[in-house]
């Protein structure tokens, strides 16, 4: 058997010959969930037609399991294969128990007649997707989200060895989004299927694929585990994200920081001070966050949030220079909110600071 299941070589696609992106070099091993990222316009769909043959390749080549996808009939890929692609399906009275069973296609006779077994694989791939009850109804007159977990359930009744899904999640809701990349990781742990995917959701992206695949520009920009490429640097480069900022530890964007001269200074440990920062963000007023510990959660927060923030390294003493920081900084803002300080012995100077603002009488302990 190959090393990878899947394996593209110097690849290159486009359209009408035309190199869109080239030098695509990527393998999937069995069982491993791959997923592309990258902007609107950046090429995964057209990787995916690629890969699935809807496209032909402009150059290079891809291998599954050491067989050119050139030397593989149509009829042996649709076998291997099932595709999942964002392309709207035109059909004509079909109910979505049918569009399902076309997934047996590939394992029935030229008539397309369902044995019982067919037909219990349909019906276990319909309740996999919790679609038992729209089985029966016109798949022209269901919702979007619907139509996408019908494709899914269209998909895993194929039995693949690889599933290749463009955007699956685009119209699910946040408990379908979950739901599809569990079915798909318990098909990938558990019955060695590979998964090939694109994905807007970045933060789900990082928490269920094994690798990434950056897609940007005329190459692929970066291709790695989550760990190696969500990165904030990696992220911010990939989307040119000048509006706002990527937090690599939730995995979460941020909305650009108000900047200016700080209106509020908030005074926090421990996470409770990241609601208030968000507060302020939205109310668009310029905030100091401070003093944080580099370790502290709530310096993730503040670090992309606060136009000035004030910090210490962790498990030292505040400094004199810190605390005097501090002090100015409670000079300078109109309102101080104590919004919850974990205080013990390396940071006991946060008592004088809170009476500090206290004694200023810019205390506030009730932002929210
Ligand atoms: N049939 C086509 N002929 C020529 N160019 C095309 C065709 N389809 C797409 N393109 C172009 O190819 C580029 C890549 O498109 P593609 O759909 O692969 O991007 P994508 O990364 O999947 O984008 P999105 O996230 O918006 O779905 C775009 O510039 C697009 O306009």
């Amino acid at each position: 058997m190959a090393e990878y299941y899947l394996l593209t070589k110097d690849l290159a696609v486009g359209y009408q010959g035309k190199a869109l992106i080239h030098d695509i070099n990527f393998g999937i091993c069995k069982g491993e969930i791959v997923t592309l990222i990258g902007p609107n316009g950046s090429g995964k769909s057209t990787i995916l037609k690629s890969i699935t043959r809807q496209l032909r390749l402009v150059g290079g080549k891809v291998f599954f399991d050491d067989t050119s996808l050139t030397n593989i009939s149509y009829k042996e890929l649709s076998s291997r294969m099932a595709v999942v692609l964002t392309e709207r399906i035109r059909t004509e009275l079909m109910t979505c128990h049918d569009i399902v069973a076309t997934g047996r296609y590939p394992y029935t006779g030229r008539l397309g007649i369902l044995t019982a077994e067919d037909e219990r694989i349909v019906d276990e791939a319909m309740a996999a997707v919790h679609a038992q009850e729209i089985g029966n109804r016109d798949f022209n007159a269901i919702s979007d989200g619907q139509k996408q977990r019908i494709m899914l359930a269209r998909a895993i009744c194929q039995e693949p060895e690889i599933i290749v899904l463009d955007e699956p999640t685009s119209y699910l809701d946040i408990r379908y989004k979950l739901e599809l990349l569990d079915i798909l990781k318990r098909m990938a742990k558990k019955k060695g299927i590979t998964v090939l995917m694109s994905l807007h959701e970045i933060d789900l992206a990082q928490k269920c694929a094994d690798k990434i695949v950056c897609v940007r520009g005329e190459e692929i920009m970066a291709y790695g585990t989550p760990e190696e490429v969500f990165h904030e640097e990696t992220i911010e480069k990939l989307y040119d994200l000048d509006n706002g900022s990527y937090n690599p530890l939730s995995g979460s964007l941020e909305l650009k920081k108000t900047e200016g001269e700080p209106e509020v200074f908030v005074i926090s440990s421990g996470g409770n001070g990241t609601p208030i920062y968000r507060k302020l963000q939205r109310e668009g007023r310029p905030f100091a966050a401070g003093i944080l510990y580099t370790n502290d959660v709530d310096y993730q927060a503040a670090r992309v949030l606060a136009s000035k923030i004030i910090t210490e390294e962790p498990f030292e003493e505040i400094s004199d220079n810190t605390y005097k920081n501090a002090e100015n900084m409670i000079d300078r803002c109109q309102i101080v909110v104590d919004a919850g300080v974990h205080i013990g012995s390396c940071n006991h100077r946060m008592r004088n600071l809170l009476q500090y603002a206290q004694e200023k009488g810019k205390l506030k302990r009730d932002y929210l």
